[in-house]
């Protein structure tokens, strides 16, 4: 990836934790040079302190071409005013911050601030993520063409239509991973209470869910039907499927029921 203007006029992250890391250290990878990039982090992970020429607390550029910002919701209107050279439009402030509208950036850089909402996900830590982003009217082409470009090196990129699809965004891809990992982790324990020994049992689930997200994602067939090709009419399969496919108890309701709970905390965090 060509990082020319950000080599240049510098990056600056604000929060490094497991988002902001994830992020920084692909960019890194991808040949985003350390001397180029000013981190604030209170509690910095070991590898962050271990890379070279890296600027960790220790002052900012003028005009950076890019800032980051990381931090936990709650925390946004305490630190983000620190930041108070990214507010003129000519940096890219790149917020991964969750339930935080747009409006709050005016208010606390002022109304020329070229903003880009976006929604990641953990597995950009592995390149396989998928963000969805929103750019305020602030923002030229060149800055989201930037902001879609370091998106990009974690994984795939969705330009949403309206910020409020944003939240939707979150509830699905943002918290998603979480929802999945719990399933690996119910179906191992299904399966130990049944008798399987818990590390094979785990072995089993977590295999088996990232298969079949490889093949979902690889085939790009309608995962209904997916679904139809393991089941055989009147097998075992099916006997599993007519408990959690009920439209009372089963995934269809308790998904519902999880999204829509998101959305309320997402609504909420906007007034953090
Ligand atoms: N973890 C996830 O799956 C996703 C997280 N997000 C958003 O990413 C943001 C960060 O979340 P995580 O990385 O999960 O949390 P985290 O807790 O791992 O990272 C936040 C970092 O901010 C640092 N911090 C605290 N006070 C600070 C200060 N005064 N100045 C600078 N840094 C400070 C903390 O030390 C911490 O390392 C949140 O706003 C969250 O909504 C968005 C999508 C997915
Ligand atoms: O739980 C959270 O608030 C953040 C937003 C999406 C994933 N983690």
């Amino acid at each position: 990836m060509d990082f020319g203007e950000i080599a240049d006029r510098g990056l600056v992250v604000l929060g490094c934790g497991k988002m902001g890391g994830a992020l920084l250290s692909r960019w890194l990878d991808a040949g985003l040079p350390a001397g180029s990039v000013w981190v604030l982090e209170p509690t910095p992970a070991d590898w962050l302190t271990a890379v070279d020429g890296l600027h960790l607390n220790d002052g900012l550029p003028d005009a950076p071409a890019v800032a980051l910002i990381a931090v936990k919701p709650q925390m946004l209107r305490e630190t983000l005013p620190r930041l108070s050279s990214i507010g003129t439009g000519k940096t890219l402030v790149l917020s991964v911050v969750a339930g935080m509208p747009l409006s709050v950036y005016d208010e606390l850089l002022g109304p020329d601030a070229a903003v880009v909402r976006t929604v990641p996900n953990t597995p950009a830590a592995i390149g396989h993520g998928i963000t969805s982003m929103f750019a305020n009217d602030r923002t030229d082409a060149a800055q989201a063409d930037l902001a879609e470009r370091l998106l990009g090196a974690v994984g795939e990129v969705v330009r949403l239509p309206s910020e409020d699809q944003l939240r939707l965004a979150t509830s699905i891809a943002g918290c998603g991973p979480a929802y999945v990992f719990h399933l690996i982790e119910t179906m191992a324990a299904a399966a130990t209470a049944q008798g399987l020994a818990p590390d094979v049992a785990l072995k089993l689930a977590r295999a088996t869910v990232a298969g079949a997200g490889d093949l979902a994602e690889r085939t790009g067939e309608d995962p209904a039907q997916l679904r139809r090709n393991v089941t055989s009419p009147n097998g075992v399969t099916q006997a599993a499927l007519e408990v959690l496919m009920d439209e009372q108890t089963g995934f269809p309701a308790l998904l519902d029921r999880a999204v829509a709970a998101a959305l309320r905390r997402d609504d909420e965090l906007g007034g953090a």
